[in-house]
């Protein structure tokens, strides 16, 4: 059986979906990087993305959304704005009550998809 306990301490899809509308209105008011999100899908965005942590974190999901790389290519991202977004999830997770612990074993998930983000 897969590890799924970085899944359940982030209280699940539901758990993830909420921390992922968080984020939806962090951005939504960040002016470092709310430009890059203009014409935004909302619904789509907020399934694709719940659906990748999701899988990243270990549950039963399966990221339909596009390829990493191509998709944010284009939008030529800086570090910047890479770090905005972080704190801006970091900020979600707090928000809904996510242990530190619990944020950070996510955090360190998601730095493995850095380069593909950056176009490096
Ligand atoms: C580890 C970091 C990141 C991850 C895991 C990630 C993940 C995703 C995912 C799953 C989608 C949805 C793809 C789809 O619906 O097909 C998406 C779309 C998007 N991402 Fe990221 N992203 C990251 C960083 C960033 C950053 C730093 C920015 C800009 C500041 C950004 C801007 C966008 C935008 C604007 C879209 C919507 C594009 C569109 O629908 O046309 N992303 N991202």
């Amino acid at each position: 059986t897969p590890d799924d306990t970085l899944y359940q301490d982030l209280g699940a899809r539901s758990g993830i979906a909420d921390v992922v509308e968080e984020l939806l209105y962090l951005i939504v008011d960040d002016d470092r990087i709310n430009r890059q999100f203009r014409g935004l899908d909302v619904a789509s965005f907020h399934r694709h993305l719940t659906d990748q942590l999701c899988q990243l974190a270990g549950g039963p999901c399966t990221y339909s959304g596009r390829a990493m790389r191509p998709l944010h290519a284009e939008m030529a991202i800086t570090d910047t704005e890479f770090n905005a977004l972080t704190e801006n999830l970091v900020l979600a997770m707090e928000r809904n009550g996510i242990a530190t612990g619990v944020q950070n074993r996510l955090l360190a998930r998601l730095i493995a998809l850095y380069p593909e983000v950056r176009n490096l």
